[in-house]
């Protein structure tokens, strides 16, 4: 039984979810990749100039979906598993399911690229994971979708998430501050979305109301970065493609600090993320860590139980 009793059972869940009021449900997903919905529209011409195949084939609904964490690596995994010759992903967010639901499925397949048969085609949009109603719209679409969710210690992505923000607008009070309902009593403020979306249990929960465990693979964004092969090897077992995308097409990157691939999908050139990807953390009170540690371990517990993988969240030393 997979299934978690405790804490918490589903439907106790499900309530304790619609308690928590989401104090910034419209916060865009990433401000660099933000773009996406109005972007995407002209995707199919994103790959710009430099590709040098031309589009041949036609575009398709997804088959295939990164789903979330934002801030857990789904940049990364998108980007390298782009490099596989049977996979045609759009580069920006397109936000369909969230934002742009009433645009319809037209709109939503002319976003794609063009693909040849056999050819998946797949759309990264981090913020689906935490949106209520994306699991039923997917379902309604394509009940055989494959679901892909990269996840990362909630502590971690929680200081990331406020970083991305910090980082476009500078005078928001400290993490310290937001962390806390009442940091006296050692109340956590869970409406927070930072905190929120790390609480993965609850959410997963609405996934597996819709599809089955078998069609969601998770990948540990931690290991994404230490074993970058290591992950694509399952993401393309998941996928049913052949392991094209192996130790060979990475590098770690000294001065990014970060495995890049050696040919990204559009050059042939050697690429790492930019800026927005792997940005310095500010220096977080470590009993504050310790308290939101405290927090996230009945969640994290939870999320092992329900998904039969143990992330060792708990394991780790400081924030990394
Ligand atoms: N290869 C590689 N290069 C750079 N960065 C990498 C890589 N693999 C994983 N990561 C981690 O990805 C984090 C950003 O996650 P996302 O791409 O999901 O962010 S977003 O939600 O789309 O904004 C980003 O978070 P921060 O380190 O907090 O910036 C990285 O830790």
């Amino acid at each position: 039984d997979a299934w978690p009793r405790t804490p918490l059972a589903p439907g106790e869940m499900l309530a304790a979810q619609s308690a928590l009021p989401d104090r910034e449900a419209q916060e865009p997903g990433s401000p660099e990749e933000d773009q996406a919905g109005r972007r995407a529209a002209n995707a199919s011409s994103e790959r710009g100039a430099a590709a040098s195949t031309p589009d041949y084939g036609e575009k398709k609904l997804p088959q295939a979906l990164i789903i979330g964490v934002k801030k857990g690596g789904t940049r990364a995994l998108l980007e390298a598993i782009r490099v596989h010759p049977d996979v045609r992903a759009v580069g920006v967010e397109p936000h369909f399911f969230d934002r742009n639901y009433e645009k319809g499925l037209e709109w939503y397949r002319n976003v794609m690229p063009k693909t040849l048969d056999g050819q998946i085609t797949m759309e990264k949009t981090p913020s689906y994971f935490v949106t209520n109603e994306a699991p039923k719209r997917i379902h309604s679409m394509a009940r055989d979708i494959k679901l892909i969710v990269v996840v990362r210690n909630p502590v971690t992505r929680a200081i990331s998430d406020y970083t991305q923000t910090l980082s476009k607008k500078p005078e928001i009070p400290t993490f310290e501050v937001l962390a806390f309902k009442n940091r006296t009593l050692g109340l956590i403020d869970a409406s927070w979305s930072a905190i929120r979306i790390g609480i993965y249990a609850l959410h997963l929960e609405n996934w597996l109301q819709y599809f089955p465990l078998s069609q969601i693979l998770f990948v540990s964004g931690e290991r994404l970065i230490v074993d970058p092969a290591g992950e694509m090897a399952k993401v393309q077992d998941f996928l049913g493609l052949k392991r094209v995308v192996t130790e060979k097409h990475f590098y770690f990157n000294k001065t990014k600090g970060f495995p890049c691939l050696k040919k990204p999908e559009d050059s042939s050139a050697p690429r790492c993320l930019g800026k927005s990807k792997g940005r310095t953390h500010p220096r977080i009170d470590p009993d504050v860590i310790h308290r939101l540690r405290k927090f996230y371990k009945p969640f994290n517990m939870m999320f092992y139980q329900m998904t039969g993988q143990d992330f060792q969240w708990e394991q780790e030393e400081g924030d990394k």
